[in-house]
């Protein structure tokens, strides 16, 4: 199987205009080069420009979805659009009117889209995406037909839990959008190794380059396999990194060394003594 990570730079000066124009032509320059392309979070604003959510959001099929969708059938590739500032529009439907969600779309190669997830960790403690937007609430998975796939957005990567119940739910290839300072690059890639090995799995993480908001992004974008090797890892700025790996590999590692199968579930904490 074949994937592109894209790695976007996100910079402030280019209209998110251009920009979608800008990462639809890279998407289409894929075709016939991968299988999968993955982007990063929140690219048509930038994982820090805290005050451009509500200015840009969308509605789910709004003109980031609309572009995205053309751009994957025309490049004929499953495309992890990235995410999205999604607005659920105020129109008396229901409940939620006007939350905005950090949300990620996946695409078929005849432009579906087969899943949005709405990121479950919001960042910032008590400030930025943490207030600002919604926490989703359910874990997402999409069948490829050569692997099960993931989704992850950026700071769930140090939710081990999260992965694990995506495991639990049948993913192979754990796939994770992010928008990654450069300040706390050793823990990007620690943990996206992390997550490979626990989870006997592909980690496919792609970042952002550039700087925006005054936070330098730490590119890097990484592919690790099941047993914890780094496969492809990108430079600081914008590329799209190409890798090839063999999905059935998730299979014969989990086979060869069955420590998935040696977990105990519903660990009690002991009881406190004063
Ligand atoms: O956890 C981190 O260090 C970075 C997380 C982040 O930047 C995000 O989720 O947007």
């Amino acid at each position: 199987m074949r994937a592109s990570l894209i790695q976007i730079a996100v910079e402030e000066g280019e209209s998110v205009e251009s920009r979608r124009a800008r990462v639809a032509a890279l998407v289409r320059e894929q075709a016939g080069a991968a299988d999968l392309v993955v982007l990063p979070e929140l690219w048509t604003t930038g994982a820090f420009a805290y005050e451009r959510f509500g200015s840009e959001a969308e509605p789910l099929e709004g003109p980031t979805h609309e572009v995205m969708a053309k751009a994957a059938s025309d490049a004929g590739v499953w495309l992890h659009a990235g995410s999205i500032p999604e607005r659920v529009p105020s129109d008396g439907s229901g409940p939620g009117e006007g939350t905005l969600y950090n949300t990620s779309l996946v695409f078929s190669p005849d432009g579906e889209r087969v899943a949005a997830y709405r990121k479950i960790h919001r960042f910032g403690f008590d400030q930025g995406e943490a207030v600002l937007m919604g926490a989703g609430e359910e874990l997402v998975t999409v069948r490829l037909p050569e692997t099960t796939v993931g989704v992850a957005t950026c700071y769930d990567l140090r939710f081990p839990e999260l992965f694990r119940g995506l495991v639990d739910a049948g993913a192979e290839t754990l796939v994770l959008s992010a928008g990654w300072p450069e300040r706390r690059r050793e823990h990007w890639t620690l943990l996206a190794r992390a997550r490979a090995v626990e989870n006997q799995a592909f980690v496919l993480a792609c970042g952002t380059a550039g700087t925006h908001a005054g936070v330098p992004q730490a590119g890097h974008s990484i592919v690790v396999d099941p047993w914890g090797e780094v496969l492809a890892e990108a430079g600081a700025g914008e590329e799209a990194l190409r890798v090839e790996f063999d999905p059935s590999r998730v299979a014969t590692t989990r086979e060869q060394f069955p420590a998935l199968k040696d977990r105990v579930l519903g660990l009690r904490t002991p009881e406190r003594r004063s």
